[in-house]
């Protein structure tokens, strides 16, 4: 199955420039939807993982059919102000705005093997934070899962200390 034919490239959302990649109508495809998450499974799989984080929201809709497939915990990495309990938090930019993310200050035990799986890696801003999120609570990130790479945005050159997994490319 081609991925990436079900993938839909929407120019100039959310703003001007940008060829946003939307992933509605891969998800909406049983098949394809089923397919992804087998194979970011099988990646999570390999690294061991413990747990598997996930950025809202379109991280939520990816991670945690993973965490479900593997009968592991999945963590909501949620933005600013969402999260009910005691959070840790960190700021980072993104290909379009600025955010703000939080994690549960109880959500991983020191040593655990996190994955964290996300839709998409462009300027691999979001991933950054996570993993400050999941190093700060002692957690190891085992690897980091994309259904999309935008490798001519060069997230990747970021993550050197990590094992990145990405299912398509642009
Ligand atoms: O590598 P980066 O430059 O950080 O960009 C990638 C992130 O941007 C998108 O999320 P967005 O913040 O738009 O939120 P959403 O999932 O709520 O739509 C996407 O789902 C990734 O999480
Ligand atoms: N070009 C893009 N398409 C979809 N989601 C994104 N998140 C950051 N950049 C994106």
């Amino acid at each position: 199955m081609n991925l990436k034919d079900k993938i839909r490239v929407i120019s100039d959302f959310p703003e001007p420039g940008i060829r946003f990649k939307d992933i509605t109508t891969l998800l909406q495809d049983g098949a394809a939807f089923r397919s992804a998450i087998d194979q970011m499974a099988a990646f999570a799989r390999q690294q061991n993982a413990d747990l598997i984080a996930g950025p809202e929201a379109r991280g939520f809709v990816l991670a945690a059919p993973v965490a479900y497939s593997m009968g592991v915990g999945f963590i909501p990495i949620r933005k600013s102000g969402k999260l009910p309990g005691e959070t840790v938090s960190v700021s980072y930019q993104l290909e379009y705005g600025k955010d703000k993310l939080e994690i549960h200050r109880d959500a991983i035990q020191p040593g655990q093997r996190v994955v964290i799986a996300d839709d998409l890696l462009a300027t691999g801003g979001t991933v950054s934070s996570t993993i400050k999120l999941v190093e700060e609570l002692g957690g190891i990130v085992a690897g980091l899962a994309f259904m999309i790479e935008l490798t001519y945005l060069s997230g990747r050159e970021k993550l050197k200390n990590y094992e990145v997994f990405s299912l398509v490319q642009y």
